[in-house]
């Protein structure tokens, strides 16, 4: 049986603008996060506090926060490799932080700079100096179906890492396709391994769309009762550390699929366009989502 009601994390603002090339000013991270929650997102990625040295273009974090107004009932989150992160991001009353590990050796290095033994070691005292902040914790497994170096990844593989995040006390677990390459049995052996340690409340799917498989690898989860999915306004984005990594599947198109199941999400598909087009036009292109593009040529006529 399909859930009745989906939660979409956008993650546009972060994961989406991450590797732009071309600064994007604050003014427009947080407008873009003030139309996202007008269209009725309820979590939004904001940002990440991550070295500027690696990430420029999220060097911004602490003045988007800052300038978000906020609303009751969103989840403002943000991305924390490291303590050093965490401080910075405590600063800016996050009500969510993300660590982010890898499935394989090669794209934690890549990414973080460190083994995956190293990074848990990272993130087991952000864990608990979040959670001693009343903080709850969000974990993605990057690479969790492809890796871009080391190719296939095994269900044993992803099940090592969930089990880890779940030593170090996580408290939801997000299985992610950083280059898009999962198609659905695949997604389902990933998924079914996160679901041996975490309640199904607490498991999320990820996925980038490069291969376009996105929207039927969400179908493969729903079908499992799995019912939280980030997903990109715009389908902006494309990982630094994922070489021809397209964006996140875009939320517009995973909108129009869930209200034609039936699916609950309390998402306005008309505003959630009016986002879409804000942040193409800021970028200077289209969006690529077929939704959103569909939806604004019926509008202009
Ligand atoms: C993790 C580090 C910081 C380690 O980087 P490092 O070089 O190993 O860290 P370090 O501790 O040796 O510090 C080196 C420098 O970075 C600074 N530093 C250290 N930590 C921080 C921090 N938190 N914030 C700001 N600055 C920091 C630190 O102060 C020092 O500055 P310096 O003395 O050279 O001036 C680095 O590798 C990094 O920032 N990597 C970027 C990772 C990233 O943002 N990747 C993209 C997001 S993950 C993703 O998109 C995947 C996901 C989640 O969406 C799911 C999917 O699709 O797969």
């Amino acid at each position: 049986m399909l859930p009745d009601h989906v939660t979409l994390v956008d993650v546009g603002p972060r994961d989406g603008l991450q590797n732009e090339k071309e600064p994007v000013s604050a003014a427009h991270k947080i407008e873009l996060v003030h139309r996202l929650q007008a269209a009725g997102l309820r979590e939004i990625e904001v940002t990440s506090f991550v070295s500027p040295k690696w990430v420029p273009q999220m060097a911004d974090n602490r003045e988007v926060m800052d300038g978000i107004e906020r609303r009751p009932g969103v989840r403002y989150s943000v991305l924390t490799p490291n303590l050093k992160g965490l401080d910075a991001a405590l600063a800016t009353r996050p009500d969510e932080i993300v660590v982010f590990g890898a499935a394989t050796e090669a794209f934690s290095q890549r990414n973080i700079n460190c083994s995956i033994a190293e990074s848990f070691e990272r993130f087991r005292p952000v864990v608990e100096t979040a959670h001693a902040n009343g903080i709850k914790v969000r974990g993605a497994i990057s690479c969790a179906l492809g890796c871009p170096y080391q190719g296939e990844v095994s269900a044993d593989e992803v099940e090592r890492v969930v089990r880890l995040m779940k030593d170090i006390g996580v408290d939801h677990c997000g299985v992610a396709d950083t280059i898009g390459v999962g198609t659905p049995r695949k997604v389902q052996a990933a998924m079914e391994r996160a679901l041996r340690h975490y309640p199904i409340a607490e498991v999320s799917g990820h996925f980038h769309d490069t291969y376009g498989q996105a929207l039927v690898n969400i179908h493969a989860c729903l079908q499992m009762g799995i019912a939280i999915f980030d997903a990109s306004v715009a389908g902006l984005g494309g990982c630094p550390y994922a070489k021809g990594a397209t964006g996140n599947v875009a939320t517009e198109d995973v909108l129009f699929l869930l209200n034609g199941l039936g699916i609950e999400t309390g998402i306005d598909l008309d505003r959630l366009v009016d986002a879409a087009a804000f942040i193409s036009g800021v970028l200077g292109r289209k969006p690529v989502s077929r939704t959103g593009n569909a939806l604004l040529a019926k509008r202009a006529g």
